[in-house]
Formats: C-alpha cells, sequence, structure tokens
C-alpha cells in the first residue's frame, strides 16, 4: 500500500493549520510526522485514515499500482489513537473476539496467544473499564499489531506506557516494519526514532 497526499491543506474555523502538503508513504518504510503541539500531526493523521476531510487537496490510496476507493480503504489499515473507544464492558477474550470478526488475525495467533503476547493474561478476566489506562494503551496497540493490515497509524503509541510497556511497544512494532506501512505522529523521539523518513509540519505552516 502506498499513500500519495497532493497539495493537503487543513483549516479549522479560519486558521489554516497546514498548507499544501504534498508527500508519497511508501510500503515498507515508516514515517513519523512531527512538530510543534498544535502543528496539526494528528489532524493529518485522522485525514489520512480518512476519520475527517481535508480542506483541500487529495489523498490517493494505491495497493499494488491499483487505486483504491477511499471508503474502503478501512479495510487495509489498522489503528491505535487516544480518541480511539475501547468497549468497556467486554472482558478481554469477549473484546479480542470481537474485533476479529472484523478484522483478521495476523500470523495465525490465537486469542490466548494474543493476551500472552500483551502480558496481560492475569488480567484477562477482569471488565476493559476496570484496566488502568497503560493496559488499555497495550491493548489498543495490541489491536493493531495482531490484525492483519497495510498500513497502521499510530497517535502518541506511548501515551500511559511505563518504561516496560515502552520497551514492548518497540519490541512489537519493529518486527512489522519490512511489510507494513506505519504513519506515527508524535512528540517523543523514543516512540518514532527507529522511523527511516519524517515529515516534519513546520515546514507546511500557513
Ligand atoms: N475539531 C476541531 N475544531 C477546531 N479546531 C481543531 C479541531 N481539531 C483540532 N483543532 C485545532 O487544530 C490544531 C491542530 O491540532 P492537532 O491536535 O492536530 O495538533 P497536534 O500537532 O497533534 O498537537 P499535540 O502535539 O498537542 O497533540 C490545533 O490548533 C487544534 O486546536
Amino acid at each position: 500500500m502506498d499513500i500519495h497526499i497532493h497539495n493537503l491543506s487543513k483549516k479549522f474555523n479560519k486558521e489554516w493549520i497546514f498548507k499544501d502538503i504534498n508527500f508519497n508513504f511508501k510500503r515498507g518504510n515508516s514515517y513519523s510526522i512531527t512538530g510543534p503541539n498544535g502543528s496539526g500531526k494528528s489532524t493529518l493523521l485522522q485525514i489520512i485514515s480518512g476519520s475527517i476531510p481535508a480542506t483541500k487537496g487529495t489523498v490517493v490510496y494505491k495497493s499494488d499500482q491499483e487505486v483504491i476507493d477511499p471508503e474502503y480503504f478501512y479495510q487495509y489499515q489498522t489503528q491505535a489513537n487516544p480518541y480511539l473507544e475501547l468497549i468497556e464492558e467486554f472482558t478481554l477474550p469477549e473484546l479480542l473476539k470481537f474485533h476479529f470478526t472484523f478484522k483478521k488475525i495476523a500470523g495465525n495467533l490465537s486469542i490466548s496467544e494474543i493476551i500472552n503476547r500483551l502480558y496481560l493474561e492475569d488480567s484477562k478476566h477482569k471488565q476493559i473499564k476496570n484496566f488502568s489506562s497503560g493496559m488499555k494503551q497495550r491493548l489498543k496497540l495490541g489491536l493493531a499489531f495482531f490484525s492483519e493490515s497495510d498500513v497502521i497509524l499510530l497517535d502518541e503509541p506511548t501515551t500511559n506506557l511505563d518504561a516496560l510497556g515502552t520497551k514492548w511497544y518497540l519490541n512489537e512494532v519493529t518486527k512489522l516494519l519490512e511489510n507494513t506501512l506505519i504513519i506515527i505522529s508524535s512528540n517523543q523521539k523514543i516512540e518514532y526514532e527507529f522511523c527511516n523518513k519524517n515529515i516534519d509540519l513546520r515546514d507546511f505552516k500557513d
């Protein structure tokens, strides 16, 4: 999967957040989107994911040189971000089973293997609402990492993770680099320093 963005611009109310971004995201690469607070990192990621529209410009998704209808891009992507809602009434196995009715599990893992890989076996009988914020974040990342997917979009991926959780994140995300297009919006160098390309949104300020 490649993603081509052309003259992409976003305005909220009367303020241009960024203007005329031209950039190609290519499979097998990992990209960080950086810039100061309020520069539009999350906004750009949400436009790429198709969650919000651009004010101007286009996003074109291509799989094996074929253009994908933006309506179907959701089938190719997974996301982990602060605004993603988990279904809090579910226990962990219930949530995983529900999620994986919509997405294929990567690498033939079973639900219990995924729970082990998340280091959440001790909490599998708790409802998600009783998870700590770091456990919820690990779960969000795991839903993205263990789903078969061409593109992974991560917004502030180490939010609420402790040092061990950050190490776990780095270990899991770097296993996916070869076959997946990874785009990370971030202020924390540790969570994106393995990326081989960068967009700095200071270059696209009005
Ligand atoms: N729905 C919205 N309506 C109006 N303004 C918005 C909306 N969403 C974001 N903004 C504004 O757009 C700008 C960019 O926000 P965004 O969250 O994309 O920045 P960011 O670079 O991710 O910031 P941070 O580093 O603080 O997470 C900010 O000025 C924000 O107030």
